[in-house]
């Protein structure tokens, strides 16, 4: 049997210090958001809508993000980096992903993958540990049960030993190859 296989490539962005706008002040604009935050509370985002719900609008007060209440229109892609269309209107969704390839931004027609350059994932955080999940659009049920799997088996204290390595591979002396060597033998108790 043949195993399809997931041939995406995870990266991961410092949205801090990219543009990224919403289209949408829904729920499903709302769901995107809340995620981008939760992982990335100092995220560069602008949301535009026809209107917002007052879910939406009190997460985006509480994070200082700027909300245009307006008509989508292709000029607010200037500058952007990557594009979220979440209306409930099909053909501005499709218009956003025509107007954003040939800006050759970053799109994302949420919940639509043969729209979608990126996928959001699902994503587990602790502390400088993170870990993405994706399903290859496949499942978002799946990548949501991994993440929660996730988030309770692994150890809140991984970030100690991350901080630990951190501090000791400052302190190991020779070249690259000897300190590789040295945290490869300092960690291979770990797998068992
Ligand atoms: C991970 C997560 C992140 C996020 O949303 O930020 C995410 N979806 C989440 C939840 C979720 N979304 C939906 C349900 C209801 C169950 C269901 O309908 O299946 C649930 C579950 C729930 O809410 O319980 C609806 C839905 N979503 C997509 C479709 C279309 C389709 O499947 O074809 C439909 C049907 C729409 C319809 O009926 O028309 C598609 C996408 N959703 C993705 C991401 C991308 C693939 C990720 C991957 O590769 O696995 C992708 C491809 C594009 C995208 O990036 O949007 C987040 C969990 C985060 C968390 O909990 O940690
Ligand atoms: N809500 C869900 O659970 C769900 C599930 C699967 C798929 N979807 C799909 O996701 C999309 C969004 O759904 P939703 O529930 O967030 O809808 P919603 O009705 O809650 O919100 C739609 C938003 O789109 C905005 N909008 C519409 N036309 C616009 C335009 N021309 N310019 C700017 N903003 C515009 C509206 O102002 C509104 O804020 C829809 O296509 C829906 O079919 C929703």
């Amino acid at each position: 049997m043949l195993v399809e296989k997931n041939e995406l490539y995870p990266i991961f962005l410092k949205v801090n210090q990219l543009n990224t706008i919403i289209v949408g002040g829904g729920k499903v604009a709302l769901e995107k958001l809340s995620f981008l935050l939760k992982s990335s509370p100092n995220a560069k985002v602008a949301l535009i809508a026809l209107d917002f719900s007052s879910e939406l609008l009190a997460l985006t007060k509480k994070h200082k993000i700027l909300t245009m209440q307006r008509p989508y229109t292709s000029n607010i892609l200037h500058k952007q980096h990557m594009v979220i269309a979440a209306t409930n209107d099909s053909e501005v969704n499709a218009q956003i992903y025509k107007d954003a390839k040939e800006k050759q931004l970053l799109v994302n027609v949420a919940d639509t993958p043969h729209l979608c350059d990126f996928y959001l994932g699902g994503i587990v955080t602790k502390g400088n540990v993170k870990i993405a999940i994706s399903t290859n659009g496949k499942s978002p049920t799946t990548a949501k049960r991994l993440r929660q799997f996730f988030e309770e088996v692994i150890p809140e204290d991984i970030n100690l030993l991350v901080g630990n390595l951190h501090r000791f591979r400052k302190t190991i002396k020779g070249n690259f190859e000897s300190k590789v060597n040295a945290l490869n033998k300092l960690t291979e108790g770990l797998l068992n």
